[in-house]
């Protein structure tokens, strides 16, 4: 094996997407099976016992493209040399919570966090943020690296995209493989805006497939919106194992490029396209190839779905100004 490894720092590690996470890293599911890979796992002092334990797991299994495991409790060491950095570690709500109630509670992490990237991370480091709410600490975290440009810093609404997939697939009865060009819009939250109008299902337009705007309006909309909740009501915990694979899945698609004829749906600071204001970091569908991400533009926004992303950003334009009192951009 002759590649160099790429340095995947991991936020969180102890915790419970962590813990789901590591394993797939590290098996090659992130970048690819021939890319070799070295894990720098980052978590708070209390946290350190627990990655030891899972960095002994990893040990055991032997995998071929795991090139070395470190721990720390520091973010200026974790993320040195970093290529990738996926900042996980924040606290999860509990039932009865949205998102943006973690605003005081998370914010704080991704200042610092956002610092050591900016001064110890390699100069190719490309950033997911998966704490909640993601986007907003996305921004906090881009706001304070000023020399990392700023479209490396995004968040996951891909969790949520795969949902949609999910949902419309049991609907129409045809499989996600065949479901292409789905868009979430705007914030990982409840105002996200899942929208199936450029969505094909099997090579046909997908709101005409369904032609059913109850059911999206009523049924699939807020079924992808708030199934966050519904795991938490269900499990009594956080989704874990499906936020770590759609934490791979961005990642992936970010770093190999999309398939002709397709997107995905990635948090990015936005371009002012689509009428979202720029710098903002809100869902857009994109297409990746060499490493880098592109908005798909010229799609035709309707009546319905300009109203829906339109309270989406609202909302990230309050969470920013939250955020600018608090000090944290
Ligand atoms: N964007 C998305 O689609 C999703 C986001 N999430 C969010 O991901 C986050 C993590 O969720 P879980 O793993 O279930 O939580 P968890 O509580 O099981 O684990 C969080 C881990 O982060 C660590 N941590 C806390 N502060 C840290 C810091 N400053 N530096 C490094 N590590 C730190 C904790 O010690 C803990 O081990 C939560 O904010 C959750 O809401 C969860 C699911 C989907
Ligand atoms: O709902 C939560 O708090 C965890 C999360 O972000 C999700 O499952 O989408």
């Amino acid at each position: 094996m002759t590649r160099t490894p790429v340095n995947v720092t991991v936020t969180g590690a102890a915790g419970q997407i962590g813990y789901a996470l590591l394993f797939r890293i590290a098996s090659g599911h992130l970048l690819g099976q021939d890319v070799p890979v070295k894990l720098r796992l980052l978590e708070i002092p209390q946290g350190v016992k627990a990655a030891e334990g899972t960095a002994m797991e990893l040990d055991d299994c032997a995998f071929p493209l795991l090139q070395g495991i470190d721990i720390f409790d520091d973010p200026n060491k974790g993320f040195e040399g970093a290529n990738i950095g996926l900042l996980v570690g924040a606290r999860p709500r509990g039932p009865g919570m949205e998102r943006g109630d973690l605003l005081a509670a998370n914010g704080g992490i991704f200042k610092p966090q956002g610092k050591a990237i900016n001064d110890h991370a390699a100069d190719d480091v490309k950033v997911l943020v998966v704490g909640n709410p993601a986007n907003t600490n996305a921004l906090i975290a881009q706001a304070a690296a000023p020399d990392v440009p700023a479209e490396r810093f995004t968040a996951m609404t891909r969790l949520d995209h795969n949902r949609a997939l999910s949902q419309l697939s049991q609907k129409t009865g045809v499989p996600v493989s065949e479901i292409k060009k789905l868009t979430i819009w705007g914030n990982h939250s409840a105002t996200q805006y899942p929208d199936i109008f450029h969505a094909t299902v099997a090579g046909k337009n997908a709101a005409e497939v369904v032609n059913d705007e109850k059911w999206l309006a009523e049924d699939f909309i807020p079924t992808v919106a708030k199934r966050g909740a519904a795991i938490i009501d269900a499990r009594g915990a956080s989704s874990a194992a499906s936020a770590a694979n759609a934490a791979i899945d961005h990642i992936y698609s970010w770093v190999n490029g999309t398939p002709e004829g397709d997107w995905v749906s990635m948090g990015i600071p936005s371009d002012g396209s689509y009428g979202v204001p720029e710098g903002l970091i809100s869902s857009f569908p994109v297409t990746t190839k060499d490493g880098k991400y592109e908005i798909v533009q010229g799609l035709d926004i309707n009546e319905f779905s300009r109203a829906r992303i339109d309270a989406s950003v609202k909302e990230l334009e309050e969470e920013r100004a939250a955020v600018r009192e608090l000090g944290l951009i």
